[in-house]
């Protein structure tokens, strides 16, 4: 086997147990054991049949187990999973399998985290305080310091390969979210979002275009005002700052290939404003990252596909894009602290 050359293996986290996350873990697994990127899994092992898996007490064991078995850390609580279901009861297992990954990349044991995706409505069920992974993980993060120069965040970014989207605001419901969103915050996503691009995906000179949020970019204050208000000053103090930004732009047109050709990513003011786009054009290659983090975090896109798990029918390539994403954005903080 070649390994792949990230100083420690990437940590995956189990997600719902009850959804596609083993399953497409396993399937990772098996198209990248001869190349890599080298991962584990933080999950039960019982999820498992005993001959597909490899219990590691530690990510220093990964290295030796890739080729012949997936690598699983077992957790501390136990799951009770049913593939289609998604229990509240294992609510405890989804969590520590989270804090797990990340503790371990905080640690450096591990080189960063890709979580498998969770069932947000049955984790807040069971009294979760967090509406996703991107906030969840902030506040696990939040003591440990950013690398040299780079904006506490966490900012959502879509990666695929014909386009990159950012929602400004988040996991919100349209109408808080409207009355949520500040030229500050506009501000602050766009810097966490340049400062990745430069950093995390070698773009010398990144150029973002900035939604509207209104129709037509507000048509003059005439469908909203918000636009001309709150977008336009945030776009102008960034042009400020030194950034390449223009906006606002009617959100409908900014999306059809000779527009994305203008930009390298495009700032939205709701989730479904970029995430629709994004998954529209690649749903399966599309990955989620977290940007604005002290350790690389990747996703698949798409959620827990209950509809599908355990059938047979799910596919692996956004968690396998997820795993090469984080490979390589690992790659380029290692390189860059060396030099
Ligand atoms: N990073 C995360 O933890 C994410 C979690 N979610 C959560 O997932 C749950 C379900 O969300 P939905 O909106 O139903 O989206 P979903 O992505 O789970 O499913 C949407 C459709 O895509 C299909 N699909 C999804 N993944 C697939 C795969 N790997 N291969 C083939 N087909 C696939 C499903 O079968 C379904 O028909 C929700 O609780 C949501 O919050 C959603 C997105 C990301
Ligand atoms: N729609 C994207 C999504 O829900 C993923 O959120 P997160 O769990 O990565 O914060």
């Amino acid at each position: 086997m070649t390994a792949s050359l990230a100083p420690a293996p990437l940590a995956l986290s189990m997600g719902e147990p009850g959804g596609v996350g083993p399953e497409i873990a396993r399937a990772a697994w098996r198209v990248l054991r001869d190349e890599g990127p080298v991962f584990f899994l933080t999950a039960d092992p019982a999820l498992f049949a005993a001959g597909d898996i490899a219990q590691i007490e530690n990510p220093g064991d990964v290295a030796a187990t890739f080729a012949s078995a997936l690598p699983v850390m077992a957790l501390n609580s136990k799951v009770a999973a049913k593939p289609g279901d998604a229990s509240p009861e294992n609510a405890p297992a989804v969590i520590e399998s989270i804090e797990r990954a990340v503790a371990l990349s905080l640690s450096g044991e591990a080189s960063g985290v890709v979580t498998n995706p969770i069932q947000k409505s049955s984790l807040m069920a069971a009294g979760f305080k967090f509406p996703g992974h991107t906030e969840f993980l902030a506040d696990l993060t939040a003591a440990a310091p950013m690398p040299a120069g780079r904006t506490r965040g966490p900012v959502m970014m879509l990666a695929g390969p014909q386009l990159k989207t950012v929602p400004v605001t988040i996991h919100q419901s349209v109408v808080s979210a409207a009355n949520f969103l500040t030229a500050e915050l506009i501000e602050k996503a766009a810097h966490v979002t340049a400062e990745a691009l430069h950093h995390d995906f070698g773009i010398e000179k990144p150029r973002l275009a900035v939604s509207g949020l209104n129709p037509h970019a507000g048509e003059g204050g005439a469908l909203g005002k918000e636009d001309d208000a709150i977008i336009a000053p945030a776009v102008e103090a960034l042009k400020a700052a030194g950034i390449d930004a223009r906006g606002p732009l009617p959100a409908d047109t900014m999306f059809h290939a000779e527009a994305r050709e203008t930009y390298d990513a495009a700032l939205c003011m709701l989730h479904d404003q970029a995430l629709i786009p994004a998954k529209t054009l690649a749903f399966h290659e599309a990955v989620n990252v977290t940007l604005g983090l002290p350790i690389v975090r990747t996703s698949p896109d798409h959620g827990t596909a209950l509809d599908i798990a355990g059938k047979g029918k799910a596919r692996a390539d956004s968690l396998i894009a997820a795993i090469r994403l984080a490979a390589a954005m690992v790659e380029r903080r290692t390189a860059s602290r060396a030099r």
